[in-house]
C-alpha cells in the first residue's frame, strides 16, 4: 500500500475511534500547503542536472511546523512499479501515460522526480508525532529526489543552497523548521542556515540538527537512536523484560540505527544482525558494535566486517531474534514477508516501516509493535530542546538533554498507554488517537473565523 494511504487509512480509523466530526476530519488530513521546486545545479563537469525538491507543510494548528528534509533516491516517482500489462488495462487511460513515464524513468530522463505522496505521509506523521510528544509543534516533510551519495560534498552544498533559495520565504523560525532526514546530515542544516540567514538575517532557530559549533544541541545528533533506547525499555519493562539479555536485529545503520545499536550494546543487550544499503551481516554471538562502527566509517557500509558473516540482505527482516529495529526505509515490512516475521517485539525507528496489512498479520501472530510517530520521537524532541535553546540563547548541558528526552519518551509511552485502555486498542492505534485528538482540540480551540 502507497505509503499516504497507509497513513490516512491509520489517521482515519483513528478519527473513528474519537468519533471526530467528519468536517474537521477532513480539514485536518489536507495538508495546509505543498511546494514543489525545480533545483537546477551546475555539476562538477560543468553539465547541468535537474531535482525536484518538495516541502509538504501538513499542519500548524500546534505550533509552527516541523520535519526534516530528506535526499534519497527513494522519492523517485514509483512508476517503475507498473510493469505488468494488467495493470496497464486496470488504470484505463493512464497506461500511455505511464509507460512512456516508466520509459523515461528506466532510460535516466525523468530520474529526478519526487513522490508527493512519499512526502505528504511523511508530513502527516510529523503532525501526529509531535503531538504524541506534546511539543509545541505541527508537522512538515520535504525532500529531494537524488542520490547523495552520487555527488560531491560541492555538488550537495549546491544544491542545498537552491533548495533554500527556492522555499526561504515559506520556512522560518514560527512557520516551519526543518531538521536532517535520510540521506541529509548537520552540514546540509549548516548550509540551509547560510543560506537562509542571506535573506533574513543570522537565524539560527530555522534548523535543527545543526553542527553544535553553530547552535546545534549537544545531544540531538544521538536523540532519535536514544529516544528509541528509551522507548524500547519502556516497552520491555511492561513485559517483565529489559535490554539486556534481549537479541536484536537493525536494518539500517545510518545516524537513527547506528546509534540505537551502539546504546543497545551498552545497555547490555545483544545486536546479532544489521544491514545498510551495502549489505547484511549476522553474528549469533552477538556483534561487537563499535568495532562495526569503526568499520562502517573506514568502509562506507557494513559490508566485509569481519567479526560477523554475510548474510542475504533481503532476509534481514526474518531473522531470528527478540527485537526488531526498522531503522532504514518506510514500507519494509509487507504481506510479503510479515508472515515470516520472528521477533517478539517491532520497534519502529523508521517512519511508516510497517504497511497497515502487515500490522494484521502480525498482530494476529501477537507480536508488538511500537509505532514510529513515538518511537522515533526522540529526534523531533531534541531538536525542540535545540529550538528553545537557540530562541533563549542559553546552551543546555548534554546531561539535561538526555534527562529531559527520557521525560518526554517515558510520559509519551505513557500517555500512548492510557489511549490504548481508553480507546481498546494497539500501540499504534493508541499513539494515532493521541496525536490526532491533541491535534483536533488546538483546532477547534483556534476557530474557522476568516
Ligand atoms: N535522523 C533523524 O533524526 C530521524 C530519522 N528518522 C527515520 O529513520 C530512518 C533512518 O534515518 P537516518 O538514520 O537519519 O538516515 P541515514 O541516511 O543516516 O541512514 C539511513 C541508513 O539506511 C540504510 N539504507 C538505505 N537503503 C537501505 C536498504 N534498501 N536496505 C537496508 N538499509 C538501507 C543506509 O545505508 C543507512 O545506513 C528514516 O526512515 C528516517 O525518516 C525518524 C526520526 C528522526
Ligand atoms: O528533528 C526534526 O525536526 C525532524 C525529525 C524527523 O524528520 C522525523 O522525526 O521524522
Amino acid at each position: 500500500m502507497n505509503a499516504l494511504a497507509a497513513t490516512s487509512r491509520n489517521f482515519k480509523q483513528a478519527a473513528r475511534l474519537l468519533g471526530l466530526d467528519s468536517k474537521l476530519e477532513k480539514s485536518l488530513l489536507i495538508p495546509f500547503r505543498e511546494i514543489k521546486v525545480e533545483c537546477t545545479i551546475p555539476k562538477d563537469d560543468g553539465s547541468l542536472v535537474s531535482y525536484v525538491g518538495f516541502r509538504v507543510q501538513h499542519d500548524n494548528a500546534r505550533g509552527p511546523m516541523k520535519g526534516g528534509i530528506r535526499y534519497h533516491p527513494e522519492l523517485v516517482l514509483k512508476l517503475r512499479s507498473l510493469q505488468s500489462p494488467l495493470q496497464y488495462v486496470i488504470i484505463g487511460v493512464f497506461p500511455i501515460i505511464a509507460y512512456i513515464r516508466t520509459r523515461s524513468v528506466e532510460s535516466g530522463l525523468l530520474q529526478n522526480l519526487v513522490d508527493p505522496d512519499e512526502v505528504n505521509a511523511l508530513a502527516q506523521l510529523m503532525t501526529w508525532k509531535t503531538a504524541v510528544a506534546n511539543i509545541p509543534y505541527g508537522g512538515a516533510k520535504g525532500g529531494i529526489g537524488c542520490a547523495p551519495g552520487e555527488l560531491s560534498i560541492s555538488e550537495l552544498e549546491r544544491l542545498t543552497r537552491v533548495f533554500t533559495q527556492k522555499i526561504h520565504d515559506l520556512i522560518g523560525t514560527h512557520t516551519d523548521v526543518p531538521a536532517p532526514d535520510m540521506g541529509t546530515n548537520s552540514q546540509t542544516m549548516a548550509w540551509m542556515l547560510d543560506e537562509y540567514s542571506k535573506f533574513h538575517g543570522y537565524s539560527p532557530a530555522v534548523v535543527t540538527g545543526k553542527p553544535v559549533d553553530l547552535g546545534g544541541s549537544l545531544g540531538r545528533d544521538a536523540a532519535t537512536g536514544r529516544g528509541v533506547l528509551f522507548a524500547t525499555e519502556a516497552l520491555l519493562r511492561e513485559h517483565g523484560k529489559s535490554i539486556s539479555g534481549q537479541r536484536f536485529v537493525i536494518q539500517g545503520f545510518g545516524n537513527v540505527g547506528s546509534w540505537a545499536a551502539q546504546l543497545i550494546y551498552e545497555n547490555g543487550g545483544k545486536v546479532v544482525a544489521v544491514s545498510d544499503i551495502s549489505g547484511a551481516i549476522k553474528n549469533s554471538k552477538g556483534i561487537d558494535v563499535p568495532s562495526l562502527l569503526k568499520h562502517t566509517i573506514e568502509k562506507r557500509g557494513v559490508k566485509g566486517f569481519n567479526g560477523a558473516d554475510p548474510i542475504d540482505a533481503n532476509s534481514i527482516l526474518v531473522e531470528d531474534c527478540d527485537v526488531l529495529i526498522p531503522a532504514a526505509l518506510g514500507g519494509v515490512i509487507n504481506r510479503e514477508n510479515a508472515n515470516g516475521i520472528r521477533a517478539k517485539f517491532i520497534i519502529e525507528a523508521a517512519n511508516h516501516p510497517t504497511d497497515p496489512e502487515a500490522d494484521e498479520i502480525l498482530s494476529k501472530k501477537g507480536v508488538v509493535i511500537l509505532p514510529d510517530i513515538l518511537a522515533n520521537s526522540g529526534g523531533v524532541t531534541v531538536s525542540y530542546f535545540e529550538w528553545v535553546q537557540n530562541i533563549q540563547g542559553f546552551m543546555w548541558e548534554e546531561e539535561k538533554v538526555n534527562n529531559e528526552l527520557k521525560t518526554y519518551m517515558t510520559n509519551g509511552f505513557k500517555d500512548v498507554k492510557e489511549m490504548c485502555q481508553t480507546h481498546n486498542c494497539d500501540l499504534r492505534m493508541g499513539a494515532f488517537t493521541l496525536g490526532v485528538n491533541r491535534v483536533a482540540r488546538a483546532t477547534v480551540l483556534r476557530g474557522w473565523e476568516a
